[in-house]
């Protein structure tokens, strides 16, 4: 967060001096941690700071305080096998700092400690179990949804059951009902009603299924799951492929009612990061989220777009795909924000609403 972002110059006649080196054929993805690229290239000068210059784990951006040290880093190392760093040649260049717009539109984004576990995470309401399913359940899964026609969007496919999903309105219309939740997820929605964690008396009706399959390299935009939509527990098996989940939240200010969704968004800008708090978790195949309580209603959720993960010190590749299955249950009635089926919950210093049974 609050970290400058960098990228290639797109054209030699921009490559003017400056303090921001961009290293190809350096990086995790090679073999070379973050630590052993920084002990090299602070003996020409104070290195500020290490960055990944995008997804592929294999360039990096090197950070000084001063343009000299860039420079002498440059015309020491640029083209020649480095013996400190597995006696590799690295390309280097000029970097300039990207604008703000460009940089998201990469979600170029600083790399933040990846949890393995949920009580890592520290999210009220967030659980993750590991090996909810078999290899043989897994397949049979993916079989079953692989013989079904998918929705293609922009860049995932998708399925719906129950409810259709509609991502114009992040809402499902009610009315239209697409049947019961097919028999191939009978057995997963059995084992959910015992969920590890939850209250033994809270009933789980689930009627709404949406089964997304990401390509690599494809990630999911933050988001809430729309209020008014969906009740209270949200469940997301992870099949085929992992990868990680990232989690944010505002630590203060106002939310406001998003009249389109009837979620509540905040209203500041989301690039000035100072008061932004993010988490990441680790999701392997055949294990499953629950989003509850402030994790469902208070969090945003999203997939990074990266090919790869950095989980730790390890590289993850994402897979040929990654297949997920969301289930939902519906709001049965309208809700809108000024409801008096609303009632109002505090998380911590800012206030939600929910809407009741
Ligand atoms: O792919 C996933 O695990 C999450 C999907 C999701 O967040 C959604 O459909 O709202
Ligand atoms: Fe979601």
């Amino acid at each position: 967060m609050g970290v400058p972002r960098f990228t290639r110059p797109k054209t030699p006649a921009a490559e003017s001096p400056s303090p921001y080196l961009y290293v190809a054929n350096c990086g995790p993805a090679v073999g070379l941690s973050y630590d052993s690229i920084a002990s090299v290239f602070n003996t020409f000068g104070e290195v500020k700071g290490i960055y990944a210059a995008d997804e592929s784990g294999t360039r990096v951006i090197v950070s000084y305080f001063e343009a000299n040290s860039a420079q002498q880093a440059l015309t020491a190392l640029n083209g020649k096998s480095c013996a400190d760093l597995d006696g590799r040649s690295l390309h280097i260049r000029y970097s300039v700092i990207q604008p703000n717009s460009e940089a998201e539109s990469q979600q170029v984004n600083e790399h933040i400690p990846v949890s393995l576990m949920d009580s890592e995470v520290n999210i009220p309401g967030l659980y993750l179990v590991h090996d909810f399913l078999s290899p043989q359940e897994e397949k049979e899964l993916l079989a079953a949804v692989d013989e079904r026609p998918w929705i293609s969007l922009s860049k995932r496919r998708v399925q719906h059951y129950g409810y259709e999903f509609c991502y114009g309105t992040r809402n499902v219309d009610t009315k239209l009902h697409l049947g019961e939740l097919p028999s191939f997820v009978s057995s997963v929605l059995e084992r959910i009603s015992s969920f590890p964690g939850l209250n033994s008396s809270t009933s789980i009706l689930l009627d709404q299924l949406t089964v997304n399959e990401y390509p690599p390299g494809v990630g999911l935009s933050p988001h809430i799951d729309t209020h008014s939509a969906f009740e209270g527990l949200i469940f997301s098996l992870s099949l085929a492929g992992p990868c990680i989940m990232e989690f944010r939240r505002y630590l203060d200010g106002s939310w406001v009612p998003d009249a389109a969704s009837s979620a509540y968004t905040k209203v500041e800008n989301v690039e000035n990061c100072s008061n932004l708090v993010r988490r990441s978790l680790y999701l392997p195949p055949r294990s499953i989220l629950l989003l509850s309580g402030e994790a469902r209603y208070a969090w945003q959720h999203y997939i990074p777009h990266h090919k790869i993960d950095m989980v730790n010190q390890n590289v993850i590749r994402r897979g040929a795909r990654r297949v997920s299955f969301t289930f939902r249950k519906v709001c049965d009635f309208i809700v809108s924000p000024c409801s008096t089926f609303l009632t109002a919950l505090i998380f911590n210093k800012y206030v939600l609403l929910i809407c009741m049974q």
